[in-house]
């Protein structure tokens, strides 16, 4: 049957990738048989040019009736003081699709590793997953700003931590048996309660082991060790800076996709960086990031596992024949390293 993608090319770079991961896609499909159409909708800063909001009605409900989502990036400055910003949009967008459960993979590719800033015993068998529990939390409790005084909240229900938690143990379980719970529970009442709910599903999952982590001394081990790590599940907004602080490892954002999934209904799949205003329109952008977000669709919505691996298996050739952004230190374009993919397929 014909899967239905909603497409959200968004701002800054966004389009520019977005177009990428689709030539990617529209290249492989013939070869794996997947037959597909792309829905694209406005969403974003481009959303708010266009509506005036940047999460429109008839992409959400686009979104809500797809089979796959596939996000690039929204956002700019601007947006800075627009009535609602495109990062609204993605919050609210997460929160009606119940997107709780975001994956990010932290793999380096064969061809990365001499690329790395990192020494090669350092960087030597890191293969982890951060899982970011991406609906709760202080991007969602209260905000207010007075002159003087602003408050932000941070909530979280057992429920809540529950869930996310048993995503990482089921990662886990079918990976390096192992979780690392990270929190801030020296100080913070919902990081004493993480820990406790972290504690009773260990329970069902004996030969998973968990192993707890504040955060600040896990933002300094996942530089210094990351290959002790397999699963680290951890809060959003714990979640949202150690995953940026991971693609260190690799050596630039423009290589990290992610997943994020519900308990029912469609997942969308999207980049962990931002919109990169800074290169946007240069056509200078890694498409990597957005084009391993497609292999991961494939996959983890699709059970396209043969086409996941063709993609990333074109990724590391191309990487290694030095076909290289500017990010990853070369002086190839965006629509060159994308050429150099499909080529590869
Ligand atoms: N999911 C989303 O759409 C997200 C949106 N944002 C928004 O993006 C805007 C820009 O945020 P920044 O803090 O600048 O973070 P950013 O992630 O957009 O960029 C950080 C740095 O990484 C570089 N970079 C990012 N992606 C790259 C790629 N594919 N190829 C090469 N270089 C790449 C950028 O050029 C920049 O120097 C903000 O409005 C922010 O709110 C930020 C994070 C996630
Ligand atoms: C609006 C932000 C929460 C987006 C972001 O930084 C992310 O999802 O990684
Ligand atoms: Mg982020």
């Amino acid at each position: 049957m014909t899967k239905k993608i909603v497409t959200l090319a968004g701002d800054g770079i966004g389009p520019e990738i977005m177009s990428a991961g689709l030539e990617v896609l529209a290249a492989l499909a013939p070869k794996i048989d997947f037959d597909y159409e792309i829905d694209p909708k406005n969403f974003g800063g481009a959303a708010i040019d266009a509506d005036g909001h940047p999460l429109p009605e008839t992409t959400l409900n686009a979104a809500k009736n797809a089979d796959a989502i596939l996000l690039a990036a929204i956002g700019g400055p601007q947006y800075n003081d627009a009535p609602v910003r495109p990062e609204q949009g993605l919050l609210s967008l997460r929160k009606a699709l119940g997107l709780f459960a975001n994956i990010r993979p932290v793999q380096i590719f064969d061809a990365l590793k001499h690329l790395s800033p990192l020494k090669p015993e350092i960087i030597d068998g890191v293969d982890f997953v951060v899982v970011r529990e991406l609906t709760g939390g202080i991007y969602f409790g209260e905000h207010t700003l007075n002159e003087r005084t602003a408050r932000d909240v941070n909530d979280y229900s057992y429920e809540e931590i529950e869930r996310i938690i048993k995503v990482a143990f089921e990662i886990a379980e079918k990976r390096g048996k192992k979780v690392t719970s990270v929190d801030k529970q020296n100080v913070l009442a919902t990081s004493k309660l993480w820990r406790i709910v972290a504690e009773d599903v260990a329970k069902s999952y004996p030969h998973v082991a968990l192993e707890h982590a504040l955060v600040d001394s896990l933002a300094m081990k996942m530089i210094t060790n990351p290959s002790d790590f397999d699963v680290i599940v951890t809060e959003n907004l714990f979640g949202d800076i150690l995953s940026d602080e991971s693609s260190v490892l690799p050596g630039t954002l423009g290589v990290m996709p992610s997943a994020s999934h519900a308990a029912n209904g469609p997942s969308l799949y999207e980049p962990i960086h931002g919109s990169a205003p800074d290169i946007a329109g240069l056509g200078i952008a890694n498409p990597i990031s957005m084009i391993l977000s497609v292999a991961m669709m494939l996959r983890e919505s699709f059970g396209e596992t043969i086409g996941a691996q063709y993609i990333e298996n074109a990724v590391n050739k191309t990487l290694l024949d030095g076909i290289l952004t500017k990010d990853l230190g070369g002086k190839a374009s965006l629509k060159e390293m994308t050429a150099a993919i499909i080529s590869n397929l």
